[in-house]
């Protein structure tokens, strides 16, 4: 127990300390002051049986923000803070909502590893007389240090040390802001018209589990992606760029871009949208790609609009040309190079899905969006480029039953059975359903959106049911116009073996009689 008498003798002991300190400072010469601190560091160090590690915010002859400085924030933020008292609310670039907790200066943490202790302190210095500084709207020099034991000196320096960097950076992955890029033309006046990246945050809210289509396609593309997304050895081993081609096709309206956005957020990728018109040459798209980052998707959407690529295209605009249908009709060439807009080529297209440059930069997928496969090159998306061809199709029950649980939180209804035979003979995209089902009105219930679907398939049954009709119509009346044209070709072939018949039996064709007249009347016609 402090006695009021300890008390004062402590406080006096402090006041002496203080008194020797500044007369220390003060009447020393610099040198021995060095000399003097130098051997009190050692002699405490010697009696001190913990070791301390620092690690700067900034590091390096240019003070560049260093790395294990981040990742150790990261990891104390999301492993120590709990323990932390004190914390600093920092916001996060690009994002007015979120908010980044780290441990406020001069506040200590613990961490256990391998059931060892050691003790994270977050602190900062104020440098005197600083007339320039390289730091960035601060002169506070801030870092973490580490205190441990020595005889675990091993264990934290080799193990522990590398494991918080590991984390610290698998977190900063894991919670970093994604982005979604796109192309536009520069405003700068040097490089007026060259494209450039421009971003915003990436907050697409769609996900595997919200997507409407067959469960057994999704977990495939799933377990795809995961594969991909942990194979750089492998791609290393087989020496392979760490990339892949996704294809995806299908009508307006059946969630291609939602499932670009469900693969960005399950990967925890950046999107590059990439408008090809923009793009001014080969050369300009071969910058864009270089400029892309690693764990990123490359989109390239409704591919068969971007650009002239199809061979059948080319060779119908040669044609044309060798007509001079175009030399002759300048109005219609401008309409024509305006509509090309870009001198990217499907060879330079190729060269940017698996040329020499797309392998730089780490791994990434390329995903090209098109409602109309039949009319790509087929060299643009065989196999090895376009790795995967997934098919999204018309709405399906099973699909049905995942829009049904996001739009109106129902796993089953008495409606289901009617709106299941139905959807054998409709043909509606997950849009028009998920548009059916979407309550118009606050309080309205999850039966009126189902009724709303069965009138919409009741309405897409009869159409197809028309639709086909027409067309086993219009196959009969083809094959009855056929049949007529052989029945009538026979006729003319019977009507021709008659005549030639005649002829032979009467002699009767001009030439003959000609011949005849000839012999008889000795005349030619
Ligand atoms: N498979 C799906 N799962 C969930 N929602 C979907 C699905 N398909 C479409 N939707 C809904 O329909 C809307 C339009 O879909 P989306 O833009 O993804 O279709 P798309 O195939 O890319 O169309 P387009 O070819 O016209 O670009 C989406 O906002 C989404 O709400």
């Amino acid at each position: 127990m402090f006695t009021g008498e300890m008390f004062t003798r402590f406080g006096s002991a402090i006041g002496g300390l203080a008194v020797i300190w500044a007369m220390f400072q003060q009447y020393i010469p610099p040198q021995l002051r060095e000399h003097v601190e130098r051997y009190t560091h050692k002699l405490v160090s010697f009696v001190n049986p913990y070791i301390q590690i620092v690690f700067p915010e900034f590091s390096g002859e240019k003070l560049k923000s260093s790395e294990a400085y981040t990742a150790i924030q990261n990891y104390l933020t999301t492993n120590a803070t709990a323990g932390a008292k004190r914390l600093r609310a920092d916001s996060v670039k690009d994002s007015s909502q979120s908010l980044i907790l780290s441990m406020d200066d001069h506040e200590e943490v613990t961490d256990v590893f391998n059931g060892v202790k050691v003790w994270w302190s977050s602190n900062k210095t104020t440098p005197k007389n600083m007339s320039f500084s390289f730091y960035p709207k601060t002169e506070d020099r801030r870092f973490y240090r580490l205190t441990f034991h020595r005889r675990h000196r091993e264990l934290i320096t080799q193990s522990y040390v590398k494991h918080i960097l590991t984390e610290g950076k698998a977190i900063a992955v894991k919670n970093r802001q994604r982005k979604l890029y796109t192309n536009n033309a520069s405003d700068n006046w040097y490089d007026y018209k060259q494209t450039k990246w421009s971003h915003v945050v990436f907050e697409h809210p769609a996900t595997f589990e919200t997507l409407a289509m067959e469960p057994s396609k999704r977990q495939e593309i799933m377990n795809d992606l995961k594969k991909f997304s942990k194979g750089k050895e492998y791609y290393t081993k087989i020496g392979k760029a760490w990339k892949r081609g996704y294809l995806l096709y299908g009508p307006p309206g059946t969630g291609k871009s939602t499932m670009i956005a469900a693969m960005a957020n399950f990967l925890n990728y950046d999107v590059y949208d990439l408008e090809l018109t923009a793009v001014k040459d080969n050369t300009e798209l071969r910058k864009l790609l270089i400029e892309t980052s690693g764990k990123s998707i490359i989109v390239i959407e409704d591919i068969d609009c971007s650009l002239d690529l199809t061979g059948q295209r080319k060779k119908k605009d040669k044609d044309e040309e060798n007509k001079g249908g175009d030399k002759d009709n300048p109005a219609k060439k401008i309409e024509k190079e305006e509509k090309k807009g870009s001198k990217v080529t499907l060879s330079g297209l190729l060269n940017f899905i698996d040329g020499i440059w797309s392998a730089c930069g780490g791994e990434r997928i390329i995903i090209f969006t098109t409602n109309y496969v039949d009319k790509l090159d087929p060299a643009l998306i065989r196999r090895g480029r376009m790795d995967k061809h997934i098919e999204m199709s018309y709405c399906c029950f099973e699909a049905f039953k995942v829009l049904a649980r996001n739009y109106l939180d129902i796993e089953d209804h008495g409606l289901f059975p009617t709106i299941s035979e139905l959807f054998d003979e409709a043909k509606v995209t997950p849009a028009d359903v998920a548009e059916n089902l979407m309550p118009k009105s606050d309080g309205e219930d999850a039966e009126t959106g189902l009724r709303n679907l069965i009138e919409a398939l009741k309405v897409a049954k009869e159409l197809e049911a028309r639709k086909k009709a027409e067309e086993e119509a219009r196959a009969k009346a083809g094959k009855e116009e056929q049949e007529k044209k052989e029945n009538g070709e026979e006729e003319i072939e019977k009507d021709s073996g008659k005549s030639d018949k005649e002829v032979k039996e009467n002699g009767v064709i001009n030439g003959g009689m000609a011949a005849k007249d000839v012999k008889e009347n000795g005349f030619a016609a």
